[in-house]
């Protein structure tokens, strides 16, 4: 039997970074999935004991672990498809060395981390069985949509029902998607928090519990409130397509605060309130279009004070000065002194 499990992406409308470091954080889950499909294949068909085989189709890798060299690697491990416990240094340590050989192009070695938690993920929910696993998605991979999240869900919430400890048991029998009950969700999202660690070193769990329950949600120290709209909020995703990393990033956040403690608490606790005064204005309830917008520009106000870079706000200055007539130049400040050019 075929197990496919999918889980959404997100949108961080504000809180993100901070989060990590106790703020409130306002996110959405959005209608871009990555789906896991798992099939457990019967051991020793071939008369060996098997494989754990992935396959990225959108990158069109595959990667394969015989249940031999898996088991040699971490010993007797999984089958304990409860409440996860957090993957080891040591573990951390035998699933890297599992991805020692594997063809990863070098233009993609990003993809070890995911690989790393699809292996922790696999083996501790399911031990050495063998088993396919097909992955494929809607989601720009590190362009802080939450796809390291959604493939930890998704792969998590396949691995689950495969092993018998979520979902409707024997299914509808319908080949439709349906939905996992609250304990369900918990364990799933428990699950996918593992696996988002070992790609993202410290996250604050905000993207896996957005991508497991979906809707829209506060999030503070790992606490979860589920935000009322009784007006669907629209919102135009645009990609750069220029690409980071979010681990390092979330390494650069913590070095900063270590370095000017006192400022980044401000920092910290005015994002706080940024996140609270939002998720206040999406439970206003809208009752005509007036209301409507202005709740929106309420949103993009605290939404650009939430991302204020100092780029966007010079460029928006200096286009509303020279509207009225001024003229502007930006200029770089503290350069050279007297410069010479001998033609
Ligand atoms: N479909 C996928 N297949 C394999 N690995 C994936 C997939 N999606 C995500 N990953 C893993 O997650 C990593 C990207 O995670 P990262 O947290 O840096 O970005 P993101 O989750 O897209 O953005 P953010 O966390 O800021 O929302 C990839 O480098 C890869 O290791
Ligand atoms: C950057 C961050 O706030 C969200 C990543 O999408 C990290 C986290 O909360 O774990
Ligand atoms: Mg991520």
């Amino acid at each position: 039997m075929e197990v496919r499990a999918r889980a959404p992406g997100k949108i961080i409308l504000a809180g993100e970074h901070a989060v990590v470091h106790g703020s409130a954080a306002v996110a959405a889950a959005i209608d871009l999935y990555t789906t896991s499909s798992l099939r457990l294949l019967p051991a020793g068909e071939d008369g060996g004991a098997g494989a754990v085989e992935l396959d990225l189709r959108d990158s069109g890798l595959t990667f394969s672990w015989p249940c031999s060299r898996v088991r040699a690697a971490l010993g007797e491990v999984g089958g304990k498809a409860g409440a996860p416990t957090p993957c080891s240094p040591d573990e951390l340590a035998a699933v890297a060395k599992l991805l020692e050989g594997q063809e990863i192009p070098e233009a993609k070695i990003w993809l070890s981390a995911g690989l790393s938690a699809f292996l922790f993920l696999y083996t501790s929910i399911l031990g050495c069985r063998p088993g396919k696993a097909v992955v494929t998605s809607d989601l720009p991979i590190g362009a802080g949509l939450g796809s390291s999240a959604a493939f930890c869900v998704s792969m998590s919430g396949a691995l689950l029902t495969a092993a018998g400890a979520v979902g409707v048991a024997g299914g509808s029998g319908a080949e439709e998607w349906e939905l996992f009950g609250k304990d369900d969700l918990e364990l799933v999202n428990q699950w996918a928090f593992q696996g988002e660690k070992i790609i993202h070193g410290k996250p604050s769990g905000i993207d896996n519990s957005v991508s497991t329950f979906g809707s829209m949600i506060k999030f503070k120290k790992g606490e979860l409130t589920n935000l009322k709209s009784r007006n669907p909020v629209k919102m135009l995703i645009t990609d750069t397509r220029v690409g980071r990393n979010t681990k390092a990033l979330l390494a650069g956040v913590s070095e900063r605060a270590s370095r000017h403690p006192d400022a980044m608490a401000s920092v910290f606790n005015a994002v706080n309130s940024i996140s609270e005064e939002l998720s206040s204005v999406v439970e206003l309830a809208a009752e005509d279009e007036i209301a409507i917008t202005s709740r929106e520009d309420k949103l993009a106000e605290l939404m650009e004070m939430n991302q204020v870079s100092a780029h966007t706000v010079l460029e928006k200055v200096a286009t509303e000065l020279e509207s009225h007539g001024f003229r502007c130049f930006k200029v770089e400040v503290g350069g050279r002194g007297l410069q010479v050019c001998r033609a």
